[in-house]
């Protein structure tokens, strides 16, 4: 499996805050990676520089062997990178279809094609009872599907999800840990910020820390909840909440 995506030493500070710090990673195809710190650490910003939201000051992006830093949302929409959001923005007034559609028109200009497309990600993220319902009028756990709907109907390589499991309950974690291996085998790579720690664990084959915008630890879940300096960052065991 080779790397699909390369950060390199990137930077990135909001007047004198500095989000992103000498940040360096590496994705490879096919994995589940997770990004976790404590809050305000720079993770929302950090997928905002992946996909194009916001430019970073210095550093590099490599998506597929393609360096792609600074390049706008659109653009690295139709290069397969699909993100979701961590506050969900659907048109409340319309039904799901219509709000997953949207996405599928990333692909493609055929109405017909992008219904299509609509149906099989509404059905594949659980919301096939769902499809002609008002977003406003759905559950948060419909909502958050929704999210994935959206991104997935843009055909991603690489997806980001950003807290798609905040606010969720336990049965439906397990529901949402099981949609997302399921996307994966489908052969997309995921990359997700993440608080709820017993779904990174049975996620995710790597996951990235970070405080203070910087790389605090990197390695597998079991040992980067186990080492000290991500405890402490933590203060102490909410890591393992
Ligand atoms: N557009 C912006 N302008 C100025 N400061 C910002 C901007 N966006 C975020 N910040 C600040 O940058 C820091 C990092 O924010 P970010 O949202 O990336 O953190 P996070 O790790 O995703 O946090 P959370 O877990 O709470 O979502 C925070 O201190 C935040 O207040």
């Amino acid at each position: 499996m080779g790397v699909l995506l390369q950060i390199n030493d990137l930077n990135k500070k909001f007047g004198g805050l500095t989000v992103t710090k000498n940040l360096t990673l590496s994705i490879n195809e096919g994995q589940i990676y997770g990004i976790i710190g404590p809050n305000g650490a720079g993770k929302s910003t950090l997928f905002n520089q992946i996909s194009g939201y916001i430019k970073p000051d210095s550093g590099s992006i490599v998506y597929n062997g393609k360096d792609i830093t600074g390049k706008p949302p659109h653009v690295l929409c139709h290069e397969g990178i699909g993100r979701t959001f961590q506050i969900v923005k659907p048109f409340g007034n319309k039904t799901v279809l219509y709000n997953v559609a949207v996405g599928a028109f990333a692909r493609t200009n055929n109405r017909k094609a992008a219904l299509e497309k609509a149906e099989e990600v509404i059905e594949k993220a659980g919301l096939g009872s769902r499809k002609d319902v008002l977003a406003k009028n759905l559950t948060i756990v419909d909502r958050k599907r929704l999210e994935i709907a959206k991104a997935l109907a843009t055909e991603p390589k690489l997806l980001l999800l950003d807290e798609v499991l905040a606010g969720l309950t336990p049965s439906e974690v397990d529901d949402a840990v099981k949609l997302i291996r399921e996307i994966r085998e489908s052969g997309v790579t995921i990359l997700m910020i993440e608080h709820v720690m017993r779904a990174v664990m049975q996620l995710c084959e790597r996951v990235l820390v970070i405080s203070y915008g910087e790389k605090i630890a990197e390695g597998t879940p079991q040992d980067v909840t186990q080492d000290p300096i991500v405890i402490e960052a933590y203060l102490g065991g909410e890591v393992h909440a």
